[in-house]
């Protein structure tokens, strides 16, 4: 009995919160309102001495319900008198149970007051009248009561957790929250039977990551030539992103997908299937964009790192470049007394692999990987895709027990019973233990990567669960309106929907990414926090959109731009990326959008895309760009943005636009073109002319 929130204590002595708050702060106790905890010793400052230390709860209590007794009658006549009408309206959009409780109100005496419950219990929340029921009150006498909390709510109102508190905290009636068990999370439908000592080792799984053209393809492809016998594969391997290796008897999985989107995808829905990471950096290059993310995504899955410094076959490989820059990311070599296991090889040549391999293992035996096959498999989704004959396929990785043909599965928000399984090697097999990766039919509907599968004990259930899975699904997403964007932010803040903005910036150099986040962070609207959910240099990847999805955010781009899939994957989620040159612009704009204060935008519509394919130097006229134009169109009069490695180099005016000698007023997809950019020369091959105008949005 030592600590207790300030409305409680001031309920026992009879005084208002408030009183006892400004009690408090006069004597320098640091409250903030009614909810503050308070000591006993803070309680005694405040004590008269003239008065008795807080009344034994006994006498509290009683006098507590004499009051409300009395209020409650109060109502009654009150309401019985002057508002005849009100419990007409009171019963109509209630259920049948609720229903049954105002009726029962209703056939009592006005003079009889009914007991309060001794325990009330809720589901995330109650609407005010609810409360009043569930208390057997009127909803008028609660209403006053939230009155008096500072609370203004109207009937049909709801309450959060702690306003319920607050007031059966008042009423003196214990309340507990429900916790919902959702039927449909199929976590809860895994095998219980399990114990430590049913565990046993199993076979890592690893996926390689790295910047592109690094050699990430070509080492998954050395590895598994120069570990699975051509015998043992007949030949024929068979690609369903992964495969198993087998080394002195024991096994490893690499998961073949693009290290990079399987890690985004699958982490961003939850997934985790990677127990070891190799991170491969080129000799001849060193650390890269793409390293650095992979990093990244690594370390922030804490998934151990292991580096295979490849192309050292080529004549300008330097490991010890990409060492030393590795250390700048706490990957510091065994040999420069760090942890972090390097390996030279060449992916090309198949050397040193073996060590790789070797290595793989060694972090692996350190790690302890185990499961326990003897129970029903659950594990993730790898690959899934719908093949004309077979109808849904999946590749499923198998992260406990073991999966058997005919068994009943939910897969995310599908179901079906195993028809077939196919190893990496296309054969036939019956059964799948841990860290197995095996295609599978059979499903009644195609899957995505990430999702969960969890084996159920009977077909039926699987069926109820899984088609109650997709229903949600496709309810879900027909919920889901709109994601947040700029454009709602104040209306979404101001219905007390958004206390937190995530956000995503990129920016095209670390500098800018820091001036953009420092600047973001400062931003002060009440109530309401910006979060900064991941923060880099670079183009807006792909990954970028699918982060930014799954956690509601908006990505700023700072002198950066989507690339093609980034874009379309934007459209689809409904993701809000916003491009700005100008810091103060980006973080004006949020300010702006935070305070309802957003001024009618033009919106920049992209009219269409040119790739420059070959470069003539002209003396008086300086460098065309004999290009091809790949999207939309390109007009005379568009504003364009010349774009390089996904970074904007310029953004300006077209000087000339030609077909063959012809000016041109615009170029269709489809057809090549010459362009000159006014006040800019500094072409390349492979850059992409981005064009497009300013159109006037209407706000809605
Ligand atoms: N000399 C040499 N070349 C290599 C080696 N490993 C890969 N390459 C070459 O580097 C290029 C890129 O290799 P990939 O395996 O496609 O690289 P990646 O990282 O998978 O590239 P993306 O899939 O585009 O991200 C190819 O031309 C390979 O032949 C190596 O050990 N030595």
């Amino acid at each position: 009995m030592s600590k207790m929130r300030v409305y409680e204590y001031a309920k026992q002595v009879d005084k208002s919160s408030k009183d006892i708050v400004q009690a408090l702060k006069s004597k320098g106790v640091e409250v903030s309102n009614h909810m503050s905890i308070i000591s006993d010793e803070d309680i005694k400052k405040i004590q008269a001495p003239a008065k008795p230390a807080a009344e034994a709860p006994k006498a509290s209590t009683n006098k507590k319900t004499e009051n409300e007794g009395k209020k409650n009658t109060n109502m009654n006549n009150t309401k019985n008198n002057s508002k005849p009408n009100n419990r007409g309206s009171q019963s109509n959009p209630r259920g049948r149970g609720k229903r049954r409780g105002s009726s029962r109100q209703q056939s009592k005496s006005p003079h009889q007051i009914l007991a309060l419950p001794k325990k009330i219990t809720f589901i995330e929340s109650l609407t005010v009248g609810e409360l009043a029921e569930k208390l057997h009150r009127d909803s008028s006498e609660v209403i006053k009561k939230l009155m008096k909390l500072g609370v203004m709510a109207t009937k049909n109102e709801s309450l959060d957790k702690e306003t319920i508190e607050l007031i059966t905290a008042d009423y003196g009636v214990e309340v507990e929250e429900e916790e919902v068990i959702d039927k449909l999370d199929i976590d809860i439908y895994t095998d219980e039977n399990d114990s430590e000592e049913n565990r046993t080792e199993r076979p890592p799984v690893v996926t390689i990551m790295g910047h592109v053209d690094h050699g990430k393809t070509t080492l998954l492809d050395s590895i598994r030539h120069t570990k699975v016998t051509a015998g043992e594969a007949g030949g024929i391997t068979q690609h369903i992103g992964a495969y198993q290796i087998e080394e002195n008897n024991k096994k490893i999985t690499f998961l073949d997908t693009p290290g990079h989107a399987a890690f985004t995808t699958m982490r961003a829905r939850g997934a985790q299937v990677t127990d070891i990471t190799i991170l491969v950096v080129a000799a001849d290059d060193g650390v890269m964009p793409q390293t650095k993310e992979a990093i990244a995504h690594a370390k922030a899955a804490e998934v151990p790192i292991i580096v295979a410094v490849n192309k050292m076959d080529k004549e300008g490989a330097n490991p010890d470049r990409v060492m030393q820059e590795l250390t700048e990311f706490e990957l510091v070599p065994e040999a420069w007394g760090g942890e972090t296991i390097f390996v030279n090889v060449s992916a090309i040549k198949g050397e040193g692999i073996d060590e790789l391999v070797e290595m793989i293992l060694l972090v692996s035996e350190v790690e302890e990987y185990k499961a326990n096959p003897d129970k029903r498999a659950t594990g993730t989704v790898i690959e899934a895709e719908l093949d004309k004959g077979k109808g849904p396929v999946a590749t499923l990785l198998v992260q406990d027990g073991t999966m058997h043909v005919g068994d009943p599965i939910v897969v995310g928000n599908t179901f079906g019973r195993i028809r077939a399984m196919v190893n990496d090697l296309g054969r036939r097999v019956k059964s799948a233990a841990p860290s197995t990766p095996v295609e599978i039919t059979g499903l009644s509907d195609v899957p995505q990567a990430g999702d969960q599968f969890v084996v159920f004990e009977d077909e039926k259930k699987a069926r109820s669960v899984g088609e109650q899975r997709a229903a949600r699904a496709k309810d879900e997403e027909r919920n889901l309106t709109n994601r947040v964007s700029i454009d709602d932010l104040f209306s979404q803040i101001q219905d007390g929907n958004m206390k937190e903005i995530n956000v995503i910036v990129k920016a095209d150099v670390q500098g800018s990414v820091e001036a953009v986040k420092g600047s973001l962070e400062k931003i002060d609207v009440e109530g309401v926090k910006i979060n900064i959910i991941h923060a880099g240099a670079g183009a807006i990847a792909e990954s970028d959109v699918i982060l930014a999805s799954a956690s509601n955010a908006i990505i700023i781009g700072f002198n950066v731009r989507p690339d093609v899939n980034a874009k379309r994957t934007a459209d689809v989620e409904k993701v809000d990326i916003r491009q700005h040159r100008v810091i103060y612009d980006a973080i004006e704009e949020i300010e702006a959008a935070m305070k309802g204060m957003l001024d009618p935008i033009f919106e920049e519509k992209v009219i269409g895309q040119v790739e420059i394919r070959q470069l003539f130097k002209v003396s008086k006229i300086g460098t065309i760009a004999g290009s091809y134009v790949t999207e939309g169109k390109i007009t005379r009069d568009s504003t364009v943005r010349l774009i390089r490695d996904g970074i904007v180099i310029y953004e300006g005016a077209i000087n000339a636009l030609k077909r063959f000698k012809d000016d041109v007023k615009e170029v269709s997809a489809g057809y090549e073109c010459g362009v000159t950019l006014t006040k800019f020369n500094d072409l390349r091959e492979g850059d992409v002319i981005e064009a497009y105008v300013m159109e006037e949005i209407k706000r809605t």
